[in-house]
Order: C-alpha cells, then sequence, then structure tokens
C-alpha cells in the first residue's frame, strides 16, 4: 500500500522521519507492506513544494541544508511552489499529514486549525505538537472518529518511548491509580550537567544544540512543556480531560548549582517531576523539582532520557523509560503512528 504524506513543518524533527524514510525504506515494504510517496512540505521560512506523484526525499532535503529552501527543488509539470501550509493541507493529495511546527504553550496554534482542516478534508494527523493534544483533545479526537480519520500523537510524550500506546493498549485491564516521571529531556539533560559541574546557561545551550529543547526553551525550563504532556496522559490514559491550567507547575529556574551540589551530597537529586494522582471523579496533578533519594528509580535517570511509572492496581508499578527528546527518536514517533494508520486501513478493507 503506497501511503501519500505532506509535511507541515520541516524543521528538526521533520528532516530527522524524512532520513527515516530513506533508511527504512525497504524495510517498510517488507516487513509491513508500505511504501511512504512524500507528496508536499510546506514550512514557515523554508517555502512549500507540492509535487501529486511525489517528491525525491533525499533532494528535498539536500534543497532545504544546501539552500534553505525547499523551493530550489528541480520544477517539472507537476511542481507547484508557494502554497501556505493551509493551502497544502487543503489542497494537496496526501492521506496523511504530519504537523510537526513548533508547540505554542498559549493557544496550540497554528497546530490546533492544521489538524481541524486535515480532518474536514478526511486527511489523518500524525504529529509530535503537543499544542493540539493538550489544548483540543476532546474536539479533535471526536473529529477525527466522526470523519473517519487516524489522529496519532505517541511524540507528544516521552518522544520515541512509547509512553502512550504502552499503557492504553499493553496496561489495559488496570487502574492506573498514579502516574509520575521525567518528561522533559532538556531539563533533565541541564540537572545532570550541572551535576557534573556545568553551568546552567551552558548546559542550556548544549541542550538546544542537541536539538532536545523547544523553539522557544522557556517552555521546557519553567515546566510548560511537561505541564501539556501531564495534561495529554490524563486525557489519554487516564481517561480523565484536563486542561494545562489544571495542572500547577514550577519549572527549573530557581535551583541554583549550589542546590544541586547540596542535594549529591546529601545523597540526593533533584529531579523535575510531574504526578499524576487519580482520585476517582478528579486527579490531582503536578509539575515541580523534587529531591529524590538516590536510591529512587527515578534518580538514575541522567542526561535526556526519561521515565514513567504507571501503578497499576493488578500489574503493580510499571516502570518505562528511554528518550524523551531527539530528532531521531521524535521522527521514530512519527513512524510508529503512520505503522498504525496503515494498518487500520489494511483491517478496513477485510
Ligand atoms: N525535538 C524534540 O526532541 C521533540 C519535539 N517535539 C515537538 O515536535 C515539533 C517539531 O519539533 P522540532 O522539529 O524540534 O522543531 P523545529 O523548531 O526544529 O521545527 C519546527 C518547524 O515548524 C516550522 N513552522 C512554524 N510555523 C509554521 C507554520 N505555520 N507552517 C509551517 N511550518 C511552520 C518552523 O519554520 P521556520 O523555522 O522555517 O520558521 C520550523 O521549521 C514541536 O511541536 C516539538 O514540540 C516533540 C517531542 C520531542
Ligand atoms: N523539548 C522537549 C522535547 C520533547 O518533547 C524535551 O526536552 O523533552
Amino acid at each position: 500500500m503506497t501511503i501519500k504524506v505532506a509535511f507541515i513543518g520541516f524543521g528538526g524533527v521533520g528532516q530527522a522521519l524524512a532520513e527515516i524514510f530513506i533508511e527504512k525504506k525497504k524495510k517498510l515494504i517488507n516487513a509491513h507492506d508500505m511504501e511512504v510517496s512524500v507528496v508536499a512540505v510546506a514550512d514557515l521560512m523554508k517555502g512549500s513544494v507540492y509535487r501529486p506523484g511525489g517528491l525525491e526525499v533525499k533532494t528535498v532535503l539536500e534543497c532545504v541544508r544546501n539552500d534553505g529552501s525547499v523551493e530550489t527543488y528541480p520544477d517539472d509539470h507537476q511542481t507547484i511552489k508557494g502554497w501556505s501550509s493551509i493551502e497544502t493541507i487543503e489542497r494537496c493529495n496526501a492521506d496523511v499529514i504530519v504537523e510537526v511546527t513548533y508547540t505554542d504553550v498559549q493557544t496550540g496554534e497554528p497546530a490546533i486549525t492544521h489538524c481541524h482542516r486535515a480532518f474536514e478534508k478526511g486527511k489523518s494527523v500524525i504529529t509530535t505538537n503537543k499544542g493540539p493534544v493538550a489544548l483540543a483533545y476532546k474536539e479533535l479526537t471526536e473529529k477525527a472518529e466522526a470523519n473517519n480519520v487516524f489522529f496519532g500523537f505517541e511524540g507528544t510524550v516521552m518522544s520515541g518511548t512509547p509512553a502512550l500506546r504502552l499503557p492504553v493498549e499493553t496496561l489495559a485491564g488496570n487502574h492506573i491509580k498514579e502516574i509520575k516521571g521525567i518528561l522533559n529531556g532538556t531539563t533533565n539533560f541541564i540537572l545532570t550537567e550541572m551535576e557534573k559541574g556545568m553551568e546552567y546557561d551552558k548546559a542550556l545551550e548544549k541542550a538546544q544544540q542537541l536539538g532536545y529543547a523547544e523553539a522557544d526553551p522557556t517552555s521546557d525550563v519553567e515546566g510548560y512543556d511537561i505541564r501539556y504532556k501531564t495534561a495529554i496522559l490524563s486525557s489519554h490514559v487516564l481517561g480523565m480531560p484536563i486542561l494545562h491550567t489544571d495542572v500547577s507547575c514550577e519549572g527549573i529556574t530557581n535551583l541554583t548549582m549550589a542546590d544541586v551540589i547540596e542535594a549529591l551530597e546529601d545523597g540526593e537529586r533533584w529531579k523535575l517531576i510531574a504526578r499524576i494522582i487519580n482520585e476517582g471523579d478528579t486527579v490531582k496533578a503536578t509539575v515541580k523539582p523534587e529531591r529524590i533519594p538516590i536510591q529512587d528509580s527515578l534518580a538514575g535517570i541522567s542526561g535526556a532520557t526519561n521515565a514513567i511509572v504507571f501503578e497499576c492496581d493488578l500489574s503493580g508499578p510499571i516502570m518505562l523509560t528511554g528518550a524523551g527528546a531527539g530528532l531521531k527518536e521524535t521522527g521514530f514517533s512519527l513512524l510508529i503512528d503512520l505503522i498504525h494508520y496503515k494498518k487500520r486501513q489494511t483491517l478496513a478493507k477485510i
């Protein structure tokens, strides 16, 4: 089966997924009977190109890297350039929109509108953008269902580590009493580097260079990014829709090097912890730095690695750990969603 995809946003994660399409082309055909045809790329500053018969992905990547624009892609009778993101979503022939624009922690836009337009046009969406899922979970999941399209967002929490599908599918049947975790790669990376003696500013700069941080890293260090992820976990995993504003939130900006070192000397570590307590009819959700004993399973999680613990009534605590940020890892989360989209299409045909 050939799946036609359009990228809306083509920064680090979008380009990483494009590379995965090249790297895994044979595997996708052989193991999943899935051929991916990239028909469009639309980005704010890098321009847009649409070719209904499919673009050569390697050439698109070369155009971006060499010229900073996809609009230097070679012209032929099929290519159309200069469409906006909305025009691309509405007018291209893609089956699936890959929404990888930046996460806006105030409004969730432009991504929320991108998802609405896609669903209205009968197109599926896969995204790593936390905005639409945190702020418009109910309306978007309902709209996707009403339009019989797929809405995949595995990478919105813990990037390529399956923090959403694992509890929903594999832990089904349990009552999850509490979820707690380290859910932001940038801040965990900064705290780890500070323990090794690196100054806060330098560590943040390194996290930005490595592609972990948000376009505006205030989202990471003030805890807003985790607050979004906490709202997504409550809505999707616990079935208790909450808004990000229902999550009390404190970041790491008040922690000093002296605090970090003092904790280490006392056999403890500062970690930015998200916690959701399921109280039956409501949830209590917090994001704040906590000083935890070095023996605690979360204390051993270092660098951009994340971890999450699901306290289950039947299976007991289940801990999942893996990358929480990173371009390839996050690109992979989109690939998982695309494979699930394909499975769904195959089942619909039976
Ligand atoms: N990086 C990571 O480790 C992870 C990222 N995410 C999420 O994935 C998404 C993508 O992240 P990442 O690739 O790192 O971010 P980048 O900032 O590298 O890329 C975002 C891209 O979106 C483009 N863009 C902004 N507005 C629009 C618009 N209206 N239409 C089209 N394109 C637009 C930007 O354009 P330009 O720069 O040209 O202006 C940029 O190229 C974000 O929402 C992020 O929160 C989720 C998990 C992990
Ligand atoms: N900026 C985020 C990226 C993934 O959501 C992080 O550092 O975890």
